[in-house]
């Protein structure tokens, strides 16, 4: 699978670096230089290409093209035209992914049109353990819908599916990085008349998605992790287009309409998961996102997870040598981008590794999350950052009371 060798030595693994066939992503971004970004997991950073589309769209399109660029900069098409840029990296066809909104909000009107559409039991159940605003917004969803709103255990969503209904789950655990086997469990929940919506936040631009052929018909995601597209940028929702006729978004909004500049006072649906666009559109983070993802046009997304995977081996292979816990999948076994370290002084280690310059990400109570973005993070970074590692742990330097401050986002 891995098409790279696994380096024992720092020497090794600039030789990795020097073999790399993604070594040239890396120049398209500009990232500090007393920086090692672990955190691409969270947000990715801005490309070139990103940044250069958010200039233009200001300072061009918005400032000179005024209310015109609507039409002469096709700000009104950039939903569906940015979705099939997305809907490539995702694996389904081009017309089935619209950009808009919030993973939240995406969530919402997916399961909403799901449930009123009398094709799917009114049930929906989620996975304990799955990303709280997952767990929130369809607990809410059910609430307002007077449909049934069932909690699995985690790993366990597939054992509720009798009688049907909507089983929401992440294709990448935020926590974990375990990948779901999207085929087995699109089968399972199709044998029972069940659906399943994919959040797929974790997974896109980093796992070889093949949604389509796997089966898989609806899906949510965002744009500002492996993809880049900037923080706050819109997310995406596809549906496969033998589904969509039947679904009514539950937030029918103007331009989700068919002819929304027709300002008819009575919603008809637009084809297709056009229908899901609500309002106005984020146009210049929208534009942004639409410059970053110029950096995958010609990429592999098997290249992709399989340097991601490589740089995960190495991580963790520190952390055995260093007798440390991790729960992500272990060396060898497919996994998301990221991998854990468990500690009960995880957040203080990652404030510690964050004042030599090595940005990680804590989640509560014990867990480091250490990205390994694939175009930008070289096999020497990870080598580097688990010799702080473990100069931080022989010393105890976490211990320095200063890194026991919370920041509010963590
Ligand atoms: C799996 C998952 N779903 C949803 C979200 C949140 O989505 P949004 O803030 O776009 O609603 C995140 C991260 O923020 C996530 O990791
Ligand atoms: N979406 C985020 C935000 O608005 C602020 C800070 C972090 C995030 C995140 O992306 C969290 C992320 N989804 C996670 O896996 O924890």
């Amino acid at each position: 699978m891995q098409s790279v060798r696994f380096p024992r030595s720092r020497a090794e693994a600039i030789a990795c670096d020097a073999e790399d066939p993604l070594a040239e992503a890396r120049a398209h971004f500009n990232l500090p230089d007393d920086v090692t970004y672990l955190v691409g997991h969270s947000l990715g950073p801005p490309a070139m290409s990103a940044l250069e589309a958010l200039r233009r769209v200001g300072e061009h399109d918005w400032a000179t093209g005024l209310v015109g660029s609507w039409n002469a900069a096709g700000w009104i098409d950039l939903p569906t035209v940015v979705g099939a840029r997305v809907a490539r990296l995702i694996g389904v066809p081009p017309t089935a992914v619209s950009v808009c909104d919030s993973v939240s909000i995406n969530l919402f009107k997916l399961a909403g049109a799901l449930l009123s559409s009398g094709t799917v039991a009114r049930r929906i159940i989620v996975e304990n353990g799955e990303f709280p605003t997952d767990q929130y917004i369809l607990e809410r969803l059910s609430t307002l819908q007077q449909a049934d709103f069932v909690r699995a255990d985690p790993g366990a969503g597939l054992d509720s599916l009798s009688g049907g209904g909507i089983l929401v789950r992440s294709l990448v655990d935020y926590r974990t990085a375990a990948i779901a086997d999207v085929k087995a469990v699109e089968q399972a929940a199709q044998r029972q008349g069940a659906v399943v919506i994919w959040d797929l936040s974790h997974a896109t631009g980093i796992v070889d998605l093949r949604l389509e052929a796997w089966g898989a018909r609806y899906a949510v995601g965002c744009s500002y992790k492996y993809l880049n597209g900037g923080p706050g940028a819109p997310a995406f929702l596809y549906v496969h287009p033998d589904h969509v006729d039947v679904l009514q978004t539950p937030l029918a909004g103007w331009l989700g309409h068919a002819r929304p500049f027709a300002f008819e006072p009575t919603y008809d649906p637009a084809d297709g998961v056009s229908r899901f666009v609500a309002g106005t559109p984020p146009i210049l983070s929208l534009a942004t996102f639409n410059g970053a993802l110029d950096v995958f046009d010609g990429l592999s997304l098997r290249h992709l997870h399989d340097k991601a995977q490589a740089l995960g081996d190495l991580c963790l292979a520190a952390f055995d040598r260093l007798g440390l816990e991790t729960s992500s999948p272990p060396i060898g076994h497919p996994r998301g981008g990221h991998v854990t370290l468990r500690h009960p002084d995880g957040y203080a280690i990652s404030r510690a590794l964050a004042e030599q310059g090595y940005q990680t990400d804590f989640r509560p109570r014990d867990t480091i999350r250490f990205g390994m973005s694939p175009l930008f993070l070289r096999y020497v970074d990870v080598w580097d950052m688990s010799e702080a590692l473990e100069d931080i742990l022989l010393t105890r330097a976490y211990e320095d009371p200063r890194f026991a401050v919370k920041s509010k986002v963590t």
